[in-house]
C-alpha cells in the first residue's frame, strides 16, 4: 500500500495514494463515480494534454502567466502525450456531463508534475496551482469540448480515412479485374437481370467514395475549436488575442485545421458538430453493412448456398462441424456497424440535450465517437487483410446460374412483348425447363431467334464502373 497525502480543494482535505500525481478533485470523483468500466479514453487525454500546452505557450506570450512556470507546465504536457503518466487518468465516463473532473485530473496531474520539474513537491505547496496555472483563461466548459474536437479530428484524419482508402482501392482493383465476367443480377432476393460482377463491386467503390466526402465534408465544424469561450462563452477572464491564438497553437502542434470557433455560445451549448460527423460516421457503417453483407451472401455455401464468389478461409468455423468455415470477417463488420449505428442514437439524444449555454452530455458523447472510429478504422482493416483482398470469382458457379436463370427472357420483352414473355418464364419455371425450351414449346420465336435474341453479355449495358 502506498502512503497517502493530504490534498485540498474547496471542499476541504482529501487523501490521496502518495504515489500519484492526480490531486483532491480526481480523488472525489474516483470515489462518487464507481460506475462500470469505460474510462476517459487515451485520445482524449492527449487531446487535453495538447490543450493545455498550446493554452500554457499563449498565456506566457500574453504576460499572463510566468515563462518559467509556462515551460514547466508544457514539459509536463509532454510527458503525458510520450504516454509516462498514463495511470494518472483513472477517471470513468460516467461523471459530470461537462468534463470537469476529467479537466481537473489533468490540471492536477500536470501542476504537480510541474512543481516536480521546477524543483518544487506535488501537494499542498506545489509551486503550480491547477486552476490558477494550468487553468489559466480555461473553463472546463471550452476546454473539454476542444479537447473532444481535437481528439475527433485526429482520430478521423488520422486513422479513419486511411483505412477507408485502402479498402476502396481494393475493391476498386476488384472491380476492375472483374469487370467482364456476367452474372445474374438479384433484386427483391429474386433472379433479374444480368450485370457483371465488376459492375456490381463498383457500387460498393461508389458507396465508400461517397462515405469518404461525407466524413470529409463534417471535419471543418469539428475543426472548430471552443477555447476562449470560458464559461458561458463570453470569453470571461481571457485576454483579446487569446482565442484565436491558442487555436493557431492547436493547428501548428496537430497539422490539422483547427480555427476559433466563430460563435462560442453554439461552440458550447451544442456538440452538434460531432453529431453531424457521427452522422457520417453511421453512414459509412450503413454502407459496410451492405457491403459486408452482399459478400457473406455471394460467397455462401460451399455447396448449398449462393457460391458466385470465394472469400479467403482463415480459421475453423466449427468446434462440432468437421471442415467448416464461416465468413467471420462479415460477421465482425456488420456486429460493429451495429454497434456504431447504436452509438449514432446516444450521440444524437446527448447532442440534443443541451440545456442554454451548455451541453452536459459531453463524456458519452465523445466516448461513443472515438470508439466508432476505433471499431469502423480497426473493422475495415481487418476486413480488407483477411477478406477482401482475397475476393475471387467462382465461375463456374456464375455460369451456371446465369444460364438457369428465368430472367433472361427479359430480352425478349422488346421482340415479342411482356405478356408473351412472362408465358414463357412461367410456363419454364412449372415445368422445369429451360427457357429456351418453353420458348420453342409455346411457339412464339424459332430457335436462331432465342439465340440470337438472349445473350447475357450483351444485356449487361454499358454503365462503366
Ligand atoms: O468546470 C467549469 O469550468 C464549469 C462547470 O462545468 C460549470 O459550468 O459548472
Amino acid at each position: 500500500m502506498a502512503a497517502n497525502r493530504i490534498e485540498k480543494d474547496s471542499m476541504g482535505p482529501i487523501d490521496v495514494p502518495d504515489d500519484k500525481l492526480w490531486g483532491a478533485q480526481t480523488q472525489r470523483s474516483l470515489e462518487h463515480f464507481r460506475i462500470s468500466t469505460e474510462k476517459m479514453p487515451i485520445e482524449l487525454v492527449h487531446a487535453l494534454a495538447l490543450t493545455k500546452r498550446a493554452a500554457a505557450k499563449v498565456n506566457s506570450d500574453l504576460r499572463l502567466l510566468p515563462q518559467e512556470r509556462a515551460e514547466a507546465i508544457i514539459q509536463a504536457a509532454d510527458e503525458v502525450l510520450a504516454n509516462q503518466h498514463k495511470d494518472e487518468f483513472p477517471l470513468a465516463i460516467w461523471q459530470t456531463g461537462s468534463g470537469t473532473q476529467t479537466n481537473m485530473n489533468m490540471n492536477e496531474v500536470l501542476a504537480n508534475r510541474a512543481s516536480e520539474i521546477l524543483g518544487g513537491e506535488r501537494g499542498m505547496s506545489r509551486l503550480v496551482h491547477p486552476n490558477d496555472d494550468v487553468n489559466k483563461s480555461q473553463s472546463s466548459n471550452d476546454v473539454f469540448p476542444t479537447a473532444m474536437h481535437v481528439a475527433a479530428v485526429i482520430a478521423v484524419r488520422e486513422h479513419l480515412i486511411p483505412q477507408l482508402q485502402v479498402l476502396k482501392q481494393t475493391l476498386h482493383s476488384k472491380a476492375e479485374a472483374f469487370k467482364d465476367i456476367v452474372k445474374i443480377g438479384r433484386t427483391h432476393l429474386q433472379d433479374a437481370t444480368p450485370l457483371t460482377l465488376g459492375q456490381e463491386i463498383s457500387g460498393w467503390v461508389a458507396m465508400l467514395e461517397h462515405n469518404l466526402k461525407h466524413i470529409e465534408q463534417s471535419i471543418p465544424h469539428v475543426a472548430e475549436l471552443a477555447l476562449g469561450g470560458t464559461a458561458v462563452g463570453t470569453g470571461l477572464n481571457t485576454h483579446p488575442e487569446y482565442a484565436v491564438r491558442v487555436a493557431k497553437e492547436l493547428a501548428e502542434l496537430t497539422k490539422q485545421p483547427f480555427v476559433t470557433a466563430p460563435n462560442k455560445f453554439e461552440a458550447l451549448a451544442t456538440c452538434d458538430a460531432l453529431v453531424h460527423g457521427h452522422g457520417a460516421l453511421k453512414g459509412l457503417a450503413a454502407s459496410l453493412m451492405k457491403i459486408a453483407n452482399d459478400v457473406r451472401w455471394l460467397s455462401s455455401g460451399p455447396r448449398c448456398g449462393i457460391g458466385e464468389i470465394a472469400i479467403p478461409e482463415n480459421e475453423p468455423g466449427s468446434s462440432i462441424m468437421p471442415g467448416k468455415v464461416n465468413p467471420t470477417q462479415c460477421e465482425a463488420l456488420t456486429m460493429l456497424c451495429c454497434q456504431v449505428m447504436g452509438n449514432d442514437v446516444a450521440v444524437n439524444i446527448g447532442g440534443a440535450s443541451g440545456n442554454f449555454e451548455l451541453n452536459v452530455f459531453r463524456p458519452m458523447v465523445i466516448h461513443n465517437f472515438l470508439q466508432s472510429i476505433r471499431l469502423l478504422a480497426d473493422g475495415m482493416d481487418s476486413f480488407n487483410h483477411h477478406c477482401a483482398v482475397g475476393i475471387e470469382p467462382n465461375h463456374d458457379r456464375i455460369s451456371q446460374l446465369l444460364n438457369e436463370s428465368l430472367m433472361l427472357v427479359t430480352a425478349l420483352n422488346t421482340h415479342i412483348g411482356y405478356d408473351k414473355a412472362a408465358e414463357i418464364a412461367k410456363q419454364a419455371h412449372k415445368q422445369g425447363l429451360t427457357l429456351k425450351a418453353s420458348a420453342l414449346k409455346l411457339g412464339y420465336l424459332s430457335e436462331e431467334e432465342f439465340d440470337r435474341w438472349v445473350r447475357p453479355e450483351e444485356m449487361v449495358g454499358s454503365m462503366k464502373q
